[in-house]
């Protein structure tokens, strides 16, 4: 069967509502709403030379969090050895304001992390795993096993403790070391991580290689073993490809996208990678096909614009120059 009839028969037949859990009538429960999950705080600052100050992180946070954005990815409970930038997490947890219906889950990569993350108030916490050894290693010390098993002891302990875990897999769409990677293994990844008990399972293109055609292959796949409502997209920019694959994404269905504001970050275990598609450029495209995402675009540029000034970084957001720019008309 032709590949286009066949996707275009998958999305005739895909249920209407692709929230996990939502609340009656309301916004997140519309089909055309995309949940977008902000990781700038976390993903986007954890790459600079520079240690940011806690008190800007904090404000990054406050700022984020009076956006309509539901969801900020704050910080990083890993080893300070292996990202110094993240040291400061417990700090910025207990310094942030927190809004009931904001969540604010941080990265974890094993019980000491999930510990530490519970320890500082945290709710939700993020587990990650690389669909490819070399980057496994570098990235976490271990093997993809050994990460599983990792993971797998921290998910049942945030579960008796009432924690949520979204899960990660790296590398999904191909690797600094090691090259291609087989749609086949994040489909099998993904859904261990599912089986663990994850909520939700987010494809990461960490270093920004994936077009529409290999974003097409991993979901093929994935949703083979996972409902496309349990997944989520997370593009960086390198190649200039992460708009185009994210609305390949929605053609396949997923409602949830990762993305830093001002186009923050980049992965310091992955040479060469730049940050992640910008908030504002996702927001910008979506409001503009029809899609809604309860975010108030214009708190946004201007959020974009001060993280940068604040890091002395360049603001990569191309909407989100343009709009400061006609503003200034
Ligand atoms: C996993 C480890 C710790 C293994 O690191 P290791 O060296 O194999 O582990 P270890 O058990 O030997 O511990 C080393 C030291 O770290 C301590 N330690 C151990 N665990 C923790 C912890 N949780 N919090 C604080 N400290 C910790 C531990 O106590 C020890 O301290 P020492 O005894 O030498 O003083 C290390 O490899 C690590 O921290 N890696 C994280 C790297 C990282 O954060 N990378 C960036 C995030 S991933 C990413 O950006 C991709 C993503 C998620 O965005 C998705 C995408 O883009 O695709």
């Amino acid at each position: 069967m032709d590949a286009v009839f066949k996707h275009a028969l998958r999305s005739a037949v895909r249920p209407r509502y692709f929230s996990t859990t939502p609340p009656a009538r309301s916004a997140t429960a519309l089909p055309n709403f995309v949940k977008i999950v902000e990781v700038g705080p976390r993903d986007g600052l954890q790459n600079e030379k520079q240690l940011v100050p806690t008190e800007t992180k904090v404000e990054l946070v406050n700022r984020l969090g009076k956006t309509g954005i539901k969801v900020i990815e704050t910080t990083s409970f890993v080893s300070p050895k292996w990202v110094p930038q993240m040291g400061d997490n417990k700090q910025v947890m207990q310094a942030i304001d927190r809004h009931p219906d904001i969540s604010y889950p941080v990265l974890a990569p094993n019980v000491r992390g999930l510990d530490g993350a519970i320890e500082a108030g945290a709710e939700e916490v993020a587990v990650f795993i690389a669909a490819s050894e070399a980057f496994s290693k570098r990235n976490l010390n271990c093997t993809i096993k050994g990460s599983m098993e990792k993971a797998s002891e921290l998910i049942t302990k945030a579960k008796a403790n009432n924690v949520r875990v979204r899960g990660y897999v790296s590398c999904a769409l191909g690797c600094p070391f090691q090259g291609h990677v087989d749609p086949a293994v994040v489909a099998g990844l993904s859904k261990d991580l599912m089986d663990l008990g994850c909520y939700e399972v987010s494809i990461g293109d960490t270093i920004g290689v994936g077009t529409p055609g290999s974003w097409s292959a991993v979901l093929d796949e994935t949703t083979k073993v996972v409902g496309v409502e349990k997944l989520a997209a997370h593009c960086h920019d390198t190649y200039g490809q992460a708009l185009a694959n994210i609305h390949r994404a929605l053609e396949h269905g997923l409602r949830v996208v990762d993305s830093s504001v001002a186009g923050l970050g980049g992965c310091p275990y992955a040479p060469g990678a730049t940050g992640n598609v910008a908030t504002e450029d996702v927001v910008y495209s979506l409001h503009g096909s029809g899609y809604q995402t309860g975010i108030d675009l214009d708190k946004l540029v201007s959020i974009g614009h001060w993280i940068s000034a604040q890091i002395g970084r360049p603001n990569v957001s191309r909407a989100g120059k343009a709009l400061q720019l006609k503003a200034k008309i």
